[in-house]
C-alpha cells in the first residue's frame, strides 16, 4: 500500500515505518521534529518535515494514497495536566485537519494511536475494550474525543479505521527505539541511569494500592506492537471503525521494572522515593483477546527481560547521539 505516516521520526512511528517499509509498503513521513529525531527516518522512506496540519492537504494526492497510519501526537500524562492547551490544539485540532483533508482525498483507511489513558482508573483489570472510558489527564481525554470523531466519520464518510490502544510501549527494533530530547518514561529513563547519564531514578508514589505500593503497568514491546499495525491496515473495513486494546497481558510495578534493568544492565542504579506524578492511575493492564482473536494479532515478546534487553542494546548503541549523553 501506499502509506503517509505521520510521526514516523517519532519513537513508535519510526519502528512501525521500518516494520511495513520491510512488509513491502510505499511509506511517506510526516514529521515536525518537535519530539522525534531526523536520523530516525528510515532508509527508503520519503521524509516530509512540517505540522500534519499544514501539510496533510498537499502530500495526500486525490485517490493516491491507499492510507494514514497516524502517530503524531503530544502524550505525555504530567505534561498534559501542567498544559491542557497544547495536547487540545496538538491532538485534536491537528487530527480533524487531517480527518478532512483524507476526506477531500478521498483516502479510504487510518490506523490511529490510541492509548490505555482513554480508560482512566479501570474498575477492574484486564481492561476490555468495553471498558468505560473515563481518562484521568488531559492526554487520555484528547485521544478519546479523536476517538469518538473517528467514529463519526466512518459512520457518514465510508472511512475505514481502527484504533489501537497501545498501553506502555517500550523495547526497540531494527535500530529505532527511544531517543527524546526530555525523556519522561520509566525504562529509558532507569537505563540512562544505567549508563551513568543521570545520577538516578525518582519512584512517583510508593502508596498505590498495589502489592509494593507503586503504580502497575503492562509493557509491550514495540515490535510486537508494529506487526498489529501491519494487521490493521489489512483488515480494514469501509464504514468501520474497530477499537483494539494492545498489551502483553501482565502488570508489572516501578520498582519490578527497576530491578528487571538493574538485573539485565548489571548496574546498581540509585532510587529516591516521591509524591504520585498527577494524571496517573494506579494500575493498567490490557486484555488483547479481542485483536488476538480478530486481527490474528500473536504478541511473542512479552518478557519484560527481552523488551529491557533491547532497549538496553539500543541505548547503548547510540553513543553520543544519545540525547541523554549531552544533557
Ligand atoms: N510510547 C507509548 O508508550 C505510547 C503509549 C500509548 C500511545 N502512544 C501513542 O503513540 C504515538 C507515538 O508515541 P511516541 O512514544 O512514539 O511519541 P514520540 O514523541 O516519540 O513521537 C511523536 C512524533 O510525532 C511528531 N509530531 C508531534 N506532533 C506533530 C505534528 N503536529 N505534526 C507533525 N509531527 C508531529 C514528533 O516530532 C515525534 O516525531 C502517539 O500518538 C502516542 O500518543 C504511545
Ligand atoms: O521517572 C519516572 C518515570 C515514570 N515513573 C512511573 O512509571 C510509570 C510509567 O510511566 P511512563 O513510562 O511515563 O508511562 P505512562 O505515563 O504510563 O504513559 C505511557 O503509557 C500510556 C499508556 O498506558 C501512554 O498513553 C502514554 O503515551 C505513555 O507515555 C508511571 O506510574 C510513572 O509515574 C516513575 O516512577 N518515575
Amino acid at each position: 500500500m501506499k502509506l503517509l505516516v505521520t510521526g514516523g521520526a517519532g519513537y513508535v512511528g519510526s519502528v512501525c515505518a521500518r516494520v511495513l517499509l520491510e512488509a513491502g509498503h510505499d511509506i511517506t513521513i510526516v514529521d515536525n521534529l518537535s519530539t522525534g529525531n531526523a536520523d530516525a527516518v528510515p532508509d527508503g522512506a520519503r521524509f516530509v518535515e512540517g505540522n500534519v496540519r499544514d501539510v496533510a492537504a498537499t502530500v495526500l494526492d486525490p485517490g493516491d494514497v491507499d492510507g494514514v497510519v497516524h502517530f503524531a501526537a503530544q502524550s505525555l500524562v504530567g505534561e498534559s495536566v501542567e498544559n491542557p492547551q497544547k495536547y487540545w490544539h496538538g491532538n485534536v485540532v491537528e487530527t480533524l485537519a487531517l480527518l478532512d483533508a483524507m476526506r477531500d482525498a478521498g483516502t479510504p483507511r487510518l490506523v490511529f494511536s490510541s492509548t490505555a489513558a482513554t480508560y482512566g482508573e479501570p474498575e477492574s483489570v484486564p481492561i476490555l475494550e468495553s471498558s468505560p472510558a473515563r481518562p484521568t489527564n488531559p492526554y487520555g481525554a484528547t485521544k478519546l474525543a479523536i476517538d469518538t470523531a473517528i467514529s463519526g466519520y466512518c459512520a457518514a464518510y465510508g472511512l475505514a479505521a481502527t484504533s489501537l490502544r497501545y498501553f506502555n510501549v517500550a523495547g526497540a527494533h531494527g535500530g529505532a527505539g527511544e531517543n527524546r530530547v526530555i525523556e519522561t518514561h520509566l525504562i529509558p529513563i532507569v537505563l540512562q541511569a544505567a549508563l551513568g547519564h543521570r545520577a538516578g531514578v525518582k519512584i512517583f508514589g510508593t502508596d498505590y494500592p498495589t502489592d509494593d505500593g507503586t503504580a502497575v503497568r503492562d509493557y509491550i514491546h514495540v515490535y510486537d506492537l508494529a506487526q498489529a499495525h501491519a494487521l490493521a491496515l489489512q483488515a480494514s473495513t469501509p464504514g468501520r471503525h474497530d477499537i483494539f486494546n494492545l498489551g502483553s497481558g501482565t502488570g508489572f510495578s516501578v520498582r519490578q521494572v527497576i530491578d528487571t534493568c538493574m538485573t539485565v544492565t548489571g548496574a546498581e542504579i540509585p532510587v529516591e522515593e516521591t509524591g504520585r506524578r498527577a494524571g496517573d492511575p494506579a494500575v493498567l493492564i490490557a486484555s488483547s483477546d479481542k485483536a488476538i482473536a480478530e486481527l490474528g494479532w500473536k504478541p511473542d515478546r512479552t518478557d519484560l527481560s527481552v523488551i529491557v534487553s533491547d532497549a538496553w542494546d539500543f541505548t547503548r548503541s547510540l553513543g553520543d547521539r544519545a540525547h541523554s549523553a549531552r544533557a
